[in-house]
């Protein structure tokens, strides 16, 4: 039987200061009791599958003992899943993705299955082809990934140089790696673990180019698992963090797969090698909008993660005294450390919340793509490509703030930080690099700006920018709605900043491509602080919404934090309000007395708030933020787990340390 140890007396305290109900919140940020209750019944499922503990901690591990526990654990947990879903459809496919941490401490060699292969055959897949994938896809008979990177081109996919040639007579496409910086590289899953991917390859037909389109090929023996012959496979070695992601590399040598591979629901070739074009040609790059839409959620529950380990660290850790004779205060009582932490708890909400109204946007778009109608697809590709630039890099910047906010401990891989920060700062890269996304919204907002210099009716998230242009800048009031009317005067003065940049430049003579890159630091601030407006925008409206349906306890916290989100991004941009709206010195004067009124507000709940966040122990996997606070001896428990403590002493004593002590004697 598990010992069932006392918690901590001050997070016994903390609890009991939680002017909210801390299960109502749960509700709430889950979707709702049943999605909470469906989760926590599946937590509870893998909590008890006992091949699932790990006898010597991950860390301990080789590079490729790493991967072989991470492989043997993802398929017990796909079994796991499998059976819980044959029982009854699943609410929310999120929920076992989070249970997924529980599991694997890092990031599961299956990740892109679920992530992206799957979703491509669905999204670019015709009814056929799914009907010929799907199943087998989703029983995991067969395991694949998304190659679309590689060596030479990341960003710039219109470059990639795997090609796919279609030889009529056979009615296939040879696919080729021309050279060593076509290979795909980075693929998660793909080095060892999958023996199918999306491959995105260059389309030739009769010698001529059709651009970037997907394939759907199978690279290794089922029977085997050894490459088919034209594949050369591999790992690509050890990175930064995604230590299990088994990220790989992949070329081809003459390889066939049949017509029917090329994924057709967009594009399509016939059998005599004629191009059909689709709709619209970047309806291919539908996958990554999906997962740049989803990388809002992920960034939500990372900041979660981070802010539940570091603010129940900040209840238990005593530092310092505040006055002489008196005992060492929480650290949490720091006015600073509360300026570290409490901003994390209000970014997971504003996160959260994004994401509710994005899903539903993304969704709307997909139903009316399936009635041949894109009117909105610009605007969710600039909305997903903003938001996810933003989310992901608030999130890195979040988790390093909770690490550090944690002291010398937050170093320690038990505290499970330095992971956490591994893969939310992973995401700032992928699915997308940070600035090139922050670049694809600016086109956008170019575009906009001068829709609305024509007088034109323009999309819900930039109509601000008329109403910018009609009205002169409102009366400043320290209020969180002006507030955010002033961040959309800030985002609309630096959209016609960098438009006038551009012209100014195209006026002096140079080509629009040239003035677009000589204007492009004005150009990302202006995206990023669209992405400010919109974050605060939908964070306020949905809190308010929100707030009509739950308790006033709740909604009086929720209230609470929706304005230190608000605050906060106020004083961090200061500079710019005060350049580009009506805010004044004093205003700003009197924002800094509300900032600290508001983590004063917060603080008797900052633990209720993370608890609400309802992070089991077995997903933090932290000494320091688990629920009943045994930090000490957490830590000391992990530490003898170090391969290093099982011996009194090693043999580099006897090797090389006690001839070295002896020569340095004489
Ligand atoms: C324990 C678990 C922990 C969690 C772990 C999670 C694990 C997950 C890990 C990793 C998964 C990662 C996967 C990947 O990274 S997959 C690879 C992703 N790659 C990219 O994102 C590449 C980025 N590049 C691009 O998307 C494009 O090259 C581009 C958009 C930057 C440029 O494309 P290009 O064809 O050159 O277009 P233009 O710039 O010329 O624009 C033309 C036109 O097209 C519009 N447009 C571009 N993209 C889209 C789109 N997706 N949808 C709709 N419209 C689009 C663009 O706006 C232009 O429009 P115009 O101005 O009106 O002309
Ligand atoms: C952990 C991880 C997992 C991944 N998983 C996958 C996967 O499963 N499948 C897959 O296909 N790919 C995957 N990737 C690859 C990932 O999608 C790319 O790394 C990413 O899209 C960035 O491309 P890049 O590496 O070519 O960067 P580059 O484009 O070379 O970026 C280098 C620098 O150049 C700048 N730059 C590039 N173009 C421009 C421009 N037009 N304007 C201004 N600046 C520019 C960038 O801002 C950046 O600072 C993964 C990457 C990582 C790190």
């Amino acid at each position: 039987m598990a010992t069932v140890h006392k918690i901590n007396e001050d997070l016994v305290k903390e609890r009991q200061k939680c002017t909210f109900n801390v299960q109502e919140l749960t509700y709430l940020l889950d979707g709702g009791e049943e999605v909470t209750k469906e989760r926590r019944e599946f937590e509870n499922i893998l909590r008890n599958v006992k091949e699932l503990q790990d006898e010597v901690p991950e860390v301990y591990l080789s590079h490729k003992e790493r991967y072989e526990n991470a492989v043997r654990k993802t398929c017990i947990l796909q079994n796991v899943r499998n059976d819980f879903e044959k029982k009854r459809e699943v609410l929310s496919p999120r929920n076992i993705f989070r249970a997924g941490y529980a599991v694997i401490k890092d990031v599961s060699p299956f990740f892109l299955h679920n992530g992206m292969f799957v979703p491509t055959i669905i999204g670019q897949g015709t009814p056929e082809q799914q009907a010929e994938w799907l199943p087998k896809a989703k029983a995991m008979a067969i395991i694949g990934t998304y190659a679309q990177t590689e060596l030479g081109h990341g960003t710039f996919i219109r470059g990639l140089e795997t090609t796919a040639t279609y030889d009529a007579k056979t009615e296939e496409f040879i696919l080729n790696s021309p050279k060593v910086t076509s290979y795909k590289w980075w693929p998660g899953g793909l080095g060892t673990t999958v023996n199918h991917c999306i491959t995105v390859a260059q389309l030739y037909i009769n010698g001529k180019k059709y651009g970037i389109h997907p394939f759907i090929v199978q690279i290794r023996d089922l029977e085997t698992h050894k490459p088919l012959p034209g594949i050369k496979v591999g790992e690509i070695g050890p990175k930064m963090g995604f230590a299990t992601a088994n990220n790989g590399f992949l070329g081809f040598q003459n390889f066939r797969i049949p017509r029917k591979n090329m994924l057709m629901k967009n594009a399509q070739v016939l059998k005599d090698g004629t191009f059909v074009k689709g709709m619209n040609e970047k309806l291919t790059y539908g996958t990554m909008v999906m997962v740049r839409v989803n990388i809002v959620s992920d960034s939500a529950f990372h900041t979660a993660m981070a802010a539940t380990i570091a603010v129940r660290y900040a209840a238990v850790r005593h530092q310092s005294q505040l006055k002489a004779k008196e005992p060492e205060v929480q650290i949490i009582d720091y006015l600073t450390q509360q300026h570290k932490l409490f901003i994390a708890i209000a970014t997971s909400h504003a996160f959260s919340n994004t994401y509710t109204w994005l899903y539903q946007a993304y969704l709307k778009v997909v139903e009316d793509l399936g009635k041949q109608k894109q009117d909105h697809l610009p605007e969710l590709h600039a909305l997903s490509c903003c938001l996810k630039a933003t989310s992901s890099r608030d999130a890195g910047v979040i988790v390093e703030q909770c690490r550090l906010a944690c002291g010398g401990h937050g170093y320690m891989a038990s505290s499970n930080l330095p992971i956490i920060y591994g893969y939310t700062t992973a995401a700032i890269t992928y699915e997308g690099e940070h600035t090139v996304l922050l670049l694809q919204t600016a086109r956008y907002l170019m575009k906009a700006w001068m829709s609305a210099l024509e007088g034109k009716v323009l999309a819900p998230s930039v109509a601000y920018l008329v109403d910018w242009l009609k009205s002169d800048k409102q009366r400043w009031q320290n209020t969180p709605e002006v507030i955010v009317k002033g961040f959309q005067h800030v985002a609309a003065g630096k959209i016609k900043d960098a438009f006038d940049a551009i012209q100014k430049h195209v006026k002096a003579g140079k080509d629009y491509e040239d003035a677009w890159n000589l204007a492009s630091v004005q150009l990302i601030k202006a995206s990023e602080a669209h992405s400010r407006a919109i974050l605060c925008d939908g964070y306020l409206r949905e809190t308010v919404r929100t707030s009509s349906s739950v308790s006033p306890s709740l909604a009086k916290v929720l209230n609470h934090l929706v304005q230190l989100y608000i605050v906060y991004w106020t004083l961090e941009t200061a500079g710019d309000l005060l350049v580009y709206s009506n805010i004044g010195k004093d205003d700003i004067a009197v924002l800094k007395e509300k900032y600290e009124e508001l983590l004063a507000l917060i603080r008797p709940n900052a633990v209720g708030l993370v608890d609400a966040f309802d992070i089991s122990d077995e997903i933090l996997q932290s000494t320091l933020g688990s629920y009943d606070g045994r930090v000490y001896e957490r830590l000391m428990e992990e530490a003898m787990k170090s391969p290093l403590n099982k011996e009194p002493v090693n043999q580099s004593f006897h090797k090389y340390l006690k001839p070295f002590i002896k020569k340095a004697k004489l």
